[in-house]
């Protein structure tokens, strides 16, 4: 079966094509800043990634009626269960339309949708969209009513890690609790009880540790003063949580490795503060995902772009490792994830399930 991936971020889509598991080709198409900020909105960037899209497909002398299926990253949907979906108009209405929010993942639907159809096996799919929710209902309620919490982290990386860890363990699919800790540009800790991610930090929502992008939980008596300061207005204020805050509000840049070269090349104190706090915060999450779970964790699984780095992960390490064995997984397997689910629908393992 002949899958193409697609997975659309903020400033670039990467795209590969899958025989069944096996990957053939893959490509990580990076556009300029300034051509993005051409467009008023995600959704409006919806053709010109199609075009982009198409150019990588020619370049890789692949034809699109050669494809058996077309797989996107799912975006901000209504709250579903964990699974692969099949692309239907409503989905379609309520990702190009924002209507739960807007994030460069709600263009995999749509982009997937009209590559399957112009190629003609009308076959898309999306597999374990950010909105994936599996929470109890104690984990649900924050301390005011009108405020509910939401699950929206990295479910496709998440769940896709959560199985291999399962596999190497050497037990049953479904059987092991986990806490999984995606730590990219945004950091999500699951609790994965028997494969429920029971409870989870909001990563787009200001909850759980700060990232290299993102502010993590902030003391909201603060924000609400910073809110009323005249210094940003709505929008302002939630891109410096999302996009600005964490290391690139107190250091201006997201690169870790930056981060490590300021240490060790400049003893930039500051620096080595944020280092530790971080590992510091996500250990935290950690423990806290651990009690959800009651102390019954079979493994904690490190993955994303910054468990690459030995020192944060030795770090977290001297905190948790009390807890369970430490998996560590660098960076994501997301394409693969992608491929993988469609297939599952693809060979009848699972059925394709609707979005109402
Ligand atoms: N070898 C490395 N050592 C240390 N840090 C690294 C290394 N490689 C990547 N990183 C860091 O990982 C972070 C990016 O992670 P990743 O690529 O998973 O994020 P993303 O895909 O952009 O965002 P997200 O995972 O939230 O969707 C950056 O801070 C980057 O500096
Ligand atoms: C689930 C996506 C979260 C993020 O972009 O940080």
């Amino acid at each position: 079966m002949k899958i193409l991936a697609i997975n659309p971020g903020s400033t670039s889509t990467k795209v590969a094509l899958f025989e069944d598991e096996s990957q053939l080709w893959s490509d990580t198409q990076r556009y300029d800043v300034e051509v993005i900020k051409q467009f008023s909105s995600i959704p409006d960037q919806e053709e010109f990634r199609l075009v982009e899209i198409k150019k990588a497909l020619a370049a890789h002398h692949t034809d699109l009626t050669s494809l058996d299926a077309v797989v996107g990253r799912g975006g901000l949907l209504k709250p579903i269960p964990s699974g692969t979906y099949i692309v239907s108009e409503p989905m379609l209405e309520d990702l190009r339309s924002c209507r739960y929010g807007s994030h460069a993942s709600n263009l995999g639907a749509p982009l997937a949708f009209r590559l399957a159809q112009q190629g003609s096996c009308n076959r898309s799919y999306i597999v374990d969209p950010v909105i994936v929710d599996e929470m109890i209902p104690e984990a649900r309620l924050s301390g005011l009513p009108e405020i509910k919490r939401r699950s929206i982290f990295h479910a496709l990386n998440q769940k896709a890690v959560a199985r291999r860890a399962v596999a190497e363990l050497g037990k049953e699919p479904g059987s092991c609790n986990l806490v999984v800790a995606h730590m990219g540009g945004g950091i999500s800790v699951g609790a994965h009880d028997c494969g429920r991610v029971v409870d989870v930090n909001n990563a787009l929502d200001g909850e759980g540790p700060f990232s290299p992008e993102r502010a993590g939980s902030l003391p909201s008596g603060g924000l609400v003063h910073l809110a009323y300061s005249g210094e940003h207005d709505l929008n302002g204020l939630l891109k410096r949580i999302v996009g600005g805050g964490g290391l690139v509000a107190h250091l201006g840049t997201n690169d870790l490795r930056e981060v490590q070269r300021r240490i060790d090349e400049e003893g930039d104190e500051k620096a080595a503060l944020l280092f530790e706090a971080l590992a510091y915060q996500v250990a935290k999450e950690i423990g806290a995902c651990s009690a959800v779970l009651k102390g019954r964790v079979d493994a904690i699984v490190l993955t994303g772009g910054l468990a690459y780095s030995d020192r944060l992960v030795g770090k977290i390490r001297q905190r948790i490792s009390f807890i369970a064995p430490v998996l560590v997984y660098p960076g994501e397997d997301e394409m693969k994830a992608l491929a993988e689910g469609a297939l599952r629908v693809l060979q009848g393992e699972e059925k394709g399930r609707e979005y109402r």
